[in-house]
């Protein structure tokens, strides 16, 4: 005890292993097209991926899609649809599980905005025939493999 104050003894914590997170990233869709942008994230950065980002405590996976893609390009959107879930090691330090949303924006004529630039370089719609490239690695698995997210009727 100094000057009244109760010490807490120093203890040393070991350091907690690294865990896999959840992402939740969106195929925001127009008519043909997807909604991408260029990372500037040190993860995947200057590839081309979806709107997306961590799944936060207490949320759906839908709430957690429209908030990111309202925070980080500034569109409302709707329709919100479970897709798939993949999962990724992308690095050493890395590992997500990733949920797929499929969604369209409210209004079609809403210009994408880039609202988190140290982030993303600028969102664009692109044809889903004609992907720029590179795509983030765990987009480009999903290109790969065949998958399409764009509704079959
Ligand atoms: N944004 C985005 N994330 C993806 C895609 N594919 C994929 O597996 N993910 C996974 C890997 C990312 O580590 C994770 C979260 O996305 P992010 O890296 O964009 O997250 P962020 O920094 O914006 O997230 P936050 O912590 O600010 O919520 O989702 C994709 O196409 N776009």
């Amino acid at each position: 005890m100094e000057n009244g104050v109760q010490q807490t003894p120093a203890t040393t914590t070991p350091p907690s292993p690294p865990m896999p997170k959840v992402g939740v990233a969106v195929f925001l869709l127009k008519g043909s097209k997807v909604l991408l942008g260029k990372r500037l994230s040190a993860v995947g950065h200057s590839t081309f991926a979806l709107p997306g980002g961590h799944l936060e405590f207490g949320e759906s996976f839908e709430e957690c899609a429209t908030r990111e893609v309202k925070e980080e390009t500034g569109l409302i959107i709707d329709k919100t649809e479970y897709l798939t879930v993949t999962n990724n090691v992308i690095s050493e330090k890395v590992h997500t599980v990733c949920v797929f949303i499929r969604a369209v924006p409210v209004d079609v004529n809403q210009k994408p905005e880039t609202l988190e630039p140290e982030k993303c370089a600028g969102w664009d719609w692109y044809e889903w025939n004609n992907l720029p490239k590179p795509l983030f690695g765990p987009l480009e698995d999903m290109v790969q493999s065949g998958f399409n997210p764009f509704p079959t009727t």
